[in-house]
């Protein structure tokens, strides 16, 4: 371990981030009694262009007037090369209800990005006397983002959550799909007779997963578009999940259950974490470092995977 202590990810649950456009506000009451940890209203690529001031209006108000109960309210604002970005942050800081928990900021590509960000946000808040910090989350969805996952995870103490965006990422790094997310038919190897598929998105997540846990931001997993597919988002929500993620995006309801499910820890695996720091307790009383646990070895390290299983679990009870 580096003599530098690897710093904890906010605590708080973070399974299924729920977004809807800011231009539909029939729907927000329906995200609001929703079972996702968090709600995403956007203005960005879920808006046409001549909706934006009026989605901006709209997500504005509904931040005060709709009950959002305990869920972490976050709006996706617009990429730092539009038009819109600025006007995005101005009014929704100047404006919004202080039930606001956190902007999205899409496409970084730098950690100057954020910087700007923080910089105009920071401005605001102290001008218009705003008790709450906004938190930052950002979406990883270009060449430039990926490149730079780890910059951008160290760029502001604001910084809560980064998400893999899988359309936009796909179309950055000129990769040959318009599926959003999910398995590629393409992406196989071929051993005689026999394809075996992998998985595309496995080095940007992991790589988004390292820069994550070396900074202390929740690494998120991002849309899957087909919501017919219950199997295939199950199986990337349960990829990610190995890898360390703590939640994935859902782009329809149905896609709520599935991530939470997911992303809550098993009884089964809470329990049997809870028989390894046990058996590492009795293990520790008599002096020894490693033992064995249902046939196989279990030392020190296994308390701390033990205890991020209790700890998630935890996590959501206490929600
Ligand atoms: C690549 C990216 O950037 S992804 C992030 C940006 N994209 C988005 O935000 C898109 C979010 N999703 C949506 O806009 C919609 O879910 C769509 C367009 C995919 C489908 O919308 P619909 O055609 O209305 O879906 P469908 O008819 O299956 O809806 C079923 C019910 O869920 C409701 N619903 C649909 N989407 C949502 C949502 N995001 N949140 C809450 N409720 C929703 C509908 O109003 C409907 O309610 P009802 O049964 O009371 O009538
Ligand atoms: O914004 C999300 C994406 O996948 O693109
Ligand atoms: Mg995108």
């Amino acid at each position: 371990m580096s003599f530098r202590i690897q710093p904890a990810a906010p605590a708080r649950p973070n399974r299924c981030q729920l977004f809807g456009p800011g231009s539909r506000p029939a729907i927000f009451e329906k995200m609001a009694a929703s079972s996702a940890d968090v709600i995403n209203l956007d203005l960005e690529d879920s808006v046409a262009p001549s909706d934006k001031d009026s989605a901006r209006a709209n997500v504005i108000e509904a931040i005060g007037s709709v009950d959002w109960g305990n869920k972490y309210i976050s709006v996706r604002i617009n990429g730092l090369d539009t038009p819109y970005w600025y006007r995005d942050v101005v009014d929704l800081l100047e404006q919004a209800d202080e039930r606001l928990d956190q902007i999205m900021i899409p496409k970084v590509g730098c950690a100057e990005d954020i910087y700007a960000v923080d910089a105009l946000v920071t401005a605001i808040e102290a001008a218009k006397g705003r008790k709450k910090k906004i938190s930052f989350e950002v979406i990883i969805e270009s060449a430039a983002g990926i490149a730079h996952a780890e910059e951008i995870a160290a760029a502001s103490p604001r910084l809560q959550a980064m998400s893999l965006g899988a359309a936009d990422f796909a179309a950055s790094m000129g990769m040959q799909t318009t599926g959003i997310g999910g398995t590629q038919e393409n992406y196989y190897m071929q051993v005689g007779e026999n394809r075996h598929w992998s998985d595309p998105w496995h080095w940007a997540q992991a790589k988004i997963v390292a820069a994550c846990r070396t900074h202390g931001v929740l690494p998120v997993d991002g849309p899957f578009g087909d919501f017919s597919d219950d199997d295939g988002f199950i199986a990337q929500a349960r990829r990610s999940a190995t890898l360390g993620m703590v939640g994935k995006w859902a782009i329809h309801p149905k896609q709520i259950a599935l991530a939470n499910d997911v992303f809550t820890p098993s009884e089964e695996a809470v329990a049997e974490a809870r028989e390894i720091l046990a058996a590492m307790e009795d293990a520790k009383a008599k002096g020894e470092g490693a033992t064995v646990y249902k046939g196989r070895l279990v030392d020190i390290a296994s308390i701390k995977q033990a205890e991020v299983i209790v700890a998630q679990a935890e996590l959501i009870t206490a929600s």
